[in-house]
């Protein structure tokens, strides 16, 4: 199976050589490989966040390097970054033009991997294809293209988020806790839908969460880091067997630390 991302030796420190230096990722080897959608959970400052942020170029690793389906992409910034990879975060705002209708972001998001000039103008024959992608949702969004996305709710808003991510095929989707702002029954739709998509596009997908549930019964590949580092990593058949149990039984063998349900899930 292809390579679509690998990690080598990934170290990243917060205020090097100052007295606040935190040494965050400690040496992240990591292959992933065309149509895996891995869920990477661990406690509170495990540097779930500050992998998937040096994934998507947010800041300059300390050393190491990331490919991308064998392009060295380490020293490329977050927005060329983004022509590739796309990203949904746990706050619905971003990723959205707020002020700006569904339409327009759509034909916003279109762009990507092209030179974009900032035109969010909508074309005719773009309308029918937003209209029929919207329907896809299955939410109604389809009789919704000219209201301003701010008006819309919270898991309406990361639905199409999730539409604008992958309506040009992204090489690699990281989903940042996308789905940890929304109540329980939205959170679940939401995560539906992302497997729907992930699946029928076959997309390539990193998830943090924080859901050991969610971890466990979306995608075929979970990951547990630890301190920075990678502690557990599992696939298929050993990951469909998880129960949340095994994995708190799992974080206190590895991290040799008692936890609570609530301090994974929180
Ligand atoms: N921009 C930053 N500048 C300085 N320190 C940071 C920055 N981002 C994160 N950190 C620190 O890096 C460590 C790891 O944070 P990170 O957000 O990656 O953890 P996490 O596993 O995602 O945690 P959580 O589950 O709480 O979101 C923490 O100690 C955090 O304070």
């Amino acid at each position: 199976m292809k390579t679509i991302l690998s990690i080598k030796n990934l170290q990243h420190y917060f205020g090097k050589g100052t007295v606040d230096e935190n040494h965050v990722l400690k040496g992240i080897n990591l292959d992933i490989r065309e149509g895996d959608f891995i869920s990477i959970i661990g406690g509170n400052g495990a540097g779930k966040s500050t992998l998937l942020n040096s994934v998507a170029g947010s800041f300059p690793i300390t050393s190491g390097s990331i490919l991308l389906n064998g392009q060295d992409i380490t020293k490329q910034n977050v927005m060329k970054r983004s022509d590739k990879i796309s990203r949904v975060f746990q706050d619905p705002r971003m990723g959205t033009a707020v002020r700006l209708t569904v339409e327009e972001n759509l034909a916003i998001a279109m762009k990507r991997g092209q030179s974009r000039g900032f035109s969010k103008g909508v074309k005719k024959q773009q309308r029918k294809f937003f209209k029929e992608q919207l329907a896809t949702l299955g939410l109604g969004l389809e009789n919704r293209l000219q209201t301003e996305i701010g008006l819309l709710s919270g898991g309406q808003r990361q639905a199409i988020t999730l539409l604008m991510a992958t309506i040009v095929r992204p090489e690699l989707l990281l989903l940042d806790e996308h789905s940890a702002a929304l109540d329980p029954k939205t959170s679940l739709l939401v995560m539906e839908l992302t497997e729907k998509i992930i699946s029928e596009q076959n997309l390539t997908a990193f998830m943090v969460t924080h859901n050991m549930e969610d971890a466990i019964r979306y995608g075929n590949r979970l990951i547990m880091l630890h301190q920075g580092q990678i502690v557990v990593d599992l696939a298929n058949e050993e990951k469909n067997q998880l129960t949340v149990p095994d994995l708190l039984e799992l974080f206190h063998k590895k991290s040799g630390s008692q936890v609570s349900d609530d301090s994974l899930l929180l």
